[in-house]
């Protein structure tokens, strides 16, 4: 039978993106939102103690391995902001089109707009489990003043990538898993899970 894993994350773009990158494997991923799983508190200034948090808390209540993903923007000249905030940076409820208003807002007459996009990803076989697989991404990038392109989810209309020439919201999902944030931790982590088993 397939294994299952609940994926921690009630973000439909992560959950999408995560659908086509385990797509190839042996593994079906069912969001946490299917299985009855509401949000939890975010409560650390650590990606990685935030993506801990929600998988411990997906696997307690379903009982499952749990895979979370806590991700978010660092921009140089906000001294690494919104960071661990970038889904809240503009206030509750979270929205996309306030946040990317925001950014511009506070890069406004800005030259260094440099910024990259960080991932931790923590799957862990059961709510106690003392080997908590780890593994992160970096993708590189900049910020623009204007937005492009309808694809992707947050920040990605508005984050350039210099390789492409085009946002992150304009390359194709297939482009955006080679080379994100998410598509390099998930690489990463598939490698450890294939040594250690599920
Ligand atoms: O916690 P879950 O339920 O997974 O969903 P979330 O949207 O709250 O996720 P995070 O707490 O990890 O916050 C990540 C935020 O960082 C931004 N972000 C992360 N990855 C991104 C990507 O690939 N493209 C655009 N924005 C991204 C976006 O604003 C996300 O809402
Ligand atoms: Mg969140």
């Amino acid at each position: 039978m397939m294994k299952r894993i609940v994926l921690a994350s009630n973000n439909a773009g992560k959950v999408k993106e995560f659908n086509r990158l385990f797509a190839a494997l042996d593994i079906q991923i069912v969001p946490q939102g299917e299985l009855g799983v509401a949000e939890c508190e975010e409560p650390h200034h650590t990606f990685i103690e935030n993506a801990l948090e929600k998988a411990r808390h997906a696997s307690r209540i379903t009982g499952l391995p749990a895979l979370a993903d806590d991700s978010g923007l660092c921009v140089h000249a906000l001294g690494g902001a919104p960071g661990v905030y970038s889904a809240r940076f503009a206030g509750e409820p979270k929205s996309d089109a306030r946040n990317n208003q925001k950014l511009l807002e506070s890069l406004a007459g800005q030259a260094d707009r440099s910024a990259y996009y960080y991932a931790a990803l923590v799957l862990v076989r059961h709510a106690d489990d003392p080997q908590p697989l780890i593994s992160d991404g970096i993708c590189q990038g900049e910020i623009l003043e204007t937005s492009r392109g309808e694809g992707g989810f947050g920040y990605d209309p508005l984050f350039l990538l210099p390789q492409f020439g085009k946002t992150a919201a304009e390359i194709s999902a297939d482009e955006k898993s080679q080379i994100s944030h998410r598509g390099k931790a998930l690489r990463k982590l598939i490698a450890k899970l294939q040594e250690t088993g599920l």
